[in-house]
């Protein structure tokens, strides 16, 4: 049953659109001319200009008079970024971090064509620097580091005028939105209005992996104040200075943010993004159904972790159908949590069948007040149907600690989403040395890297050899001696928001559905080898990204087709996306997807 998806067509096309400017381009209509089109990295070539262009577009004289080619451009900022890397070596790594992202930043800022390109062909290097864990510091230090405005920022001041500001955007088309109210970023809190990095990261990661056009994103940061005090009292904070709407309060400023995108942008797709629990949960059952969007900490969160736990069933060497087996013991009873939770029950019970047995026993769920039990008081509605029931397990009380717990469960599977570094010890990993599977599994999903659970090598050192490991912001592969090599796993929602988003906005769908996340997961899940899963690589090379993305998004396609929620999208119809086969919808996504070459400028009044 698994198999590597028709791996070899897509991406010889992929290949095919990396080549430097040998496909002639279509011309791009640009309104502007002279020094504004020099101003605005949607437009703006730098040298790159031909001097036809310059002509045209009155740019004469407003240039160095030698044009420069996109490739030697290209060669010229890799190399300043090759002698930032030697220049700061030996000094911290934030300072680095940081000096990185500013080179890029810059870029961005400047000229969009070649600052994608790079981030496209250097992901691996650059997806750090522009994604976690370098954007939690950007992030940590925006007031700081603000030059100029990336997106749009509405906030609790302008109820009564989010649907005029809308028009303000100056791009008359937006496909895809992210939108962050900045109360829980990453694993480092409330960071008010300086959340605004991470949709901005993770629109580029749209772009560099589902080929989204870059002047068809808007990251957009909701500010409803902070109760992040330390901001409060900064100077140079940019956010109000008030503390968070809370209640009906807070929900009508969403409520009148989502009607203004949607009057708008009706085809727009909206991913929610580092809201706080209890407004994560709540906004995505009040909007999921009314309009196209989803929560990427509970829902795409929820297909990534459920592909590495299916992954871990296989690396075993057990079919699939040994998954209902599996003790899985989650860290974090938080959004993430909950959503893998939520989907792995679901998949238990496609696999199990209908056997009447409760479909949770295999699960145990922590937060930070220990083991969640009936007993619990308050018990959060959402973690409700995973706490365990008096006698369940027995010897384990409420509010067990890890370690008893990984002791008295010997678990497959030990999974972090808890934003607390380090809460994987040495304690707790070696006691996993005990657990019940051939291989156990030690997943530290948690961001920033500062805020994993464990690091990759303390995970081999101390829980051993034949573990699986997989973090959420990437580490270096373990040498383990005797030139044997610990793998590291990126378990990332990276490698499923990209095509859940090009899936849906190429099926034109107008809502998002389980069916449509499934599949999503489903095809994540299969796309490693047996080989590949058996020697503990459940997740692909973000190099292959654009690839992974493409099969990920037909598979959201194919699932809005049968359920007849395909409305398609540009001149190809419902009809058309009907007759395609797999492999043809595959490759109608690739070519959807934009590609960063100059494209001649063609000015219009
Ligand atoms: N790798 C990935 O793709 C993703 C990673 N994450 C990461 O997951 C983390 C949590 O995110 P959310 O669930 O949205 O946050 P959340 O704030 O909703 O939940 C955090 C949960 O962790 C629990 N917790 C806190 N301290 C604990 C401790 N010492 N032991 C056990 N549990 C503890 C809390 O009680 C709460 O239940 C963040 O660091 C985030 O960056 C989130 C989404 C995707
Ligand atoms: C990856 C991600 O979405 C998070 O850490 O919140
Ligand atoms: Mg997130």
């Amino acid at each position: 049953m698994w198999r590597n998806i028709a791996r070899s067509a897509a991406a010889s096309c992929l290949r095919r659109s990396r080549r430097f400017s040998t496909a002639i381009p279509g011309p791009c209509i640009v309104h502007k001319r002279g020094a504004d089109i020099l101003h605005d990295p949607w437009f703006n070539k730098d040298t790159g200009f031909p001097l036809t262009e310059r002509d045209r577009l009155g740019l004469r004289g407003l240039l160095p008079p030698r044009v420069i080619s996109f490739e030697h451009q290209y060669a010229r900022f890799m190399e300043s970024y090759r002698s930032l890397e030697k220049n700061t070596l030996g000094q911290p790594d934030s300072v680095v971090s940081l000096a990185k992202w500013r080179i890029l930043n810059r870029l961005h800022d400047r000229n969009e064509t070649l600052y994608y390109r790079v981030l496209i062909d250097n992901i691996k290097d650059f997806a750090p620097i522009i994604y976690t864990p370098t954007v939690g510091l950007v992030c940590q230090n925006y007031s700081g580091l603000f030059r100029r405005p990336r997106g749009m920022y509405f906030s609790a001041k302008d109820k009564g005028e989010m649907m005029s500001m809308i028009y303000n955007w100056p791009a008359h088309q937006v496909d895809m939105i992210v939108i962050t109210d900045g109360s829980r970023i990453l694993g480092l809190g409330d960071l008010g209005v300086q959340g605004i990095g991470i949709p901005i990261g993770k629109l580029d990661m749209y772009v560099a992996a589902a080929g989204i056009n870059p002047q068809r994103i808007l990251p957009i940061m909701l500010d409803v104040g902070t109760n992040n005090q330390r901001l409060l009292e900064d100077r140079l904070y940019l956010g109000l200075r008030q503390p968070r709407l809370e209640g009906e309060e807070y929900l009508s400023v969403v409520d009148e943010l989502m009607e203004a995108i949607f009057t708008r942008w009706p085809k727009a797709i909206v991913q929610f993004e580092d809201f706080q629990m209890k407004w994560a949960f709540e906004t995505l059952q009040r909007y999921r159904k009314k309009f196209c969007m989803f929560n990427d900490d509970i829902q795409g969160t929820a297909g990534v972790a459920l592909a590495g736990l299916l992954g871990t069933v296989r690396a075993q060497g057990r079919p699939l159908t040994d998954f209902v087996n599996q003790k899985i013991v989650v860290v974090g009873a938080g959004s993430a949590g909950i959503g893998v939770l939520n989907m792995a029950a679901q998949a238990v019970s496609r696999v199990a069948g209908n056997t009447g047995a409760s479909p949770n026993h295999q699960f145990y769920l922590l937060d930070k007040d220990g083991l969640i039990t009936k007993e619990r008081k308050n018990i959060d509605p959402a973690a409700a149907p995973f706490a365990k029931g008096p006698g369940e397990i027995e010897g384990l009380r409420e509010g067990a600690s890890l370690l008893e717990v990984v002791k008295k469960v010997k678990p497959h599977v030990l999974l972090g989403l808890s934003g607390v570094g380090g809460v994987f010890n040495e304690e707790v990993l070696k006691a996993m040395r005990e657990s019940d599977s051939t291989k156990p599994a030690i997943f530290a999903m948690s961001n920033p890297t500062m805020n994993a659970e464990c690091t990759a090598a303390d995970a081999f050192k101390h829980a051993g050899e034949n573990i699986v490991f997989a973090s959420g912001s990437p580490f270096a592969n373990v040498d383990l001696g005797n030139g044997k090599v610990g793998h590291v796993n990126q378990a990332n929602n990276m490698y499923l928001f990209p095509g859940i988003g090009l899936g849906t906005l190429l099926a034109g769908a107008h809502f998002i559905s389980d069916g449509m996340l499934q599949a999503a997961a489903e095809c994540l899940a299969s796309y490693m080898s047996d080989e590949e899963t058996q020697n503990g690589i459940l997740y692909p090379s973000i190099d292959s990204i654009r690839h992974i993305t493409a099969e990920v998004g037909a598979a959201v396609l194919r699932a809005a087709v049968a359920e007849e929620l395909a409305e398609g999208h540009g001149d190809v119809g419902p009809r058309e996306l009907e007759h395609m086969s797999k492999e043809e919808t595959v490759e109608y996504i690739i070519r959807n997807m934009w590609f960063p070459i100059y494209s001649p400028l063609v000015h219009e009044k």
